[in-house]
């Protein structure tokens, strides 16, 4: 595996096997006019249950990125997004998996912001007052400081 890999939480004694298959996940950083960014929890039940995240959601087969943040938005939190940027690609070797984060950008959306999933959600600006903070969910929060550097 290559040094561009994310690894939460690794156990020396139980070594992850190198062949796993990558799961793909569609993620929304929703950005709102005035620059606040949305965040939810993950829900009860769901792995890291709790950890502040960007709403999203794995691809279903045969799904673009684009589909399945659509589909995910949609049932998740009850917004119709309107265009998706595909801003960042990052990978990220959990326990439970190896994913492959599409970080999407999403600047116009409709709908009422509902939690279906029964998430806390947070409009945030850098530096985010929610915690505790998926690992893989933090390398975005670093990205979005820096361009707000340039
Ligand atoms: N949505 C989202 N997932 C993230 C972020 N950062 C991060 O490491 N992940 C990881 C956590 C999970 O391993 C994976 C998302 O899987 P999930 O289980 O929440 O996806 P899902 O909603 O499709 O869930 P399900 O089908 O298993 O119910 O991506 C993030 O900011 N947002």
């Amino acid at each position: 595996m290559n040094a561009q890999v994310l690894v939460v939480d690794a156990d020396p004694g139980d070594p992850r096997p190198a062949d796993r298959p990558i799961v793909d996940v569609a993620v929304g950083v929703l950005i709102a006019p005035d620059g606040a960014f949305l965040l939810t929890t993950r829900p009860p039940g769901k792995v890291y249950a709790g950890y502040w995240e960007f709403p999203g959601g794995k691809l279903e087969a045969g799904e673009t990125v684009e589909q399945a943040l659509r589909r995910e938005l949609q049932e998740e939190i009850g917004l119709t997004i309107g265009a998706v940027h595909i801003w960042k690609v990052s990978l990220v070797d959990y326990p439970h998996g190896l994913v492959r984060l599409h970080f999407c950008k999403v600047r116009d959306w409709t709908g009422d912001l509902q939690m279906h999933e029964g998430q806390q959600f947070g409009w945030q600006h850098l530096p985010v007052s929610c915690t505790p903070v998926l690992a893989g969910t933090i390398p975005v929060l670093e990205w979005l400081a820096a361009e707000q550097a340039n």
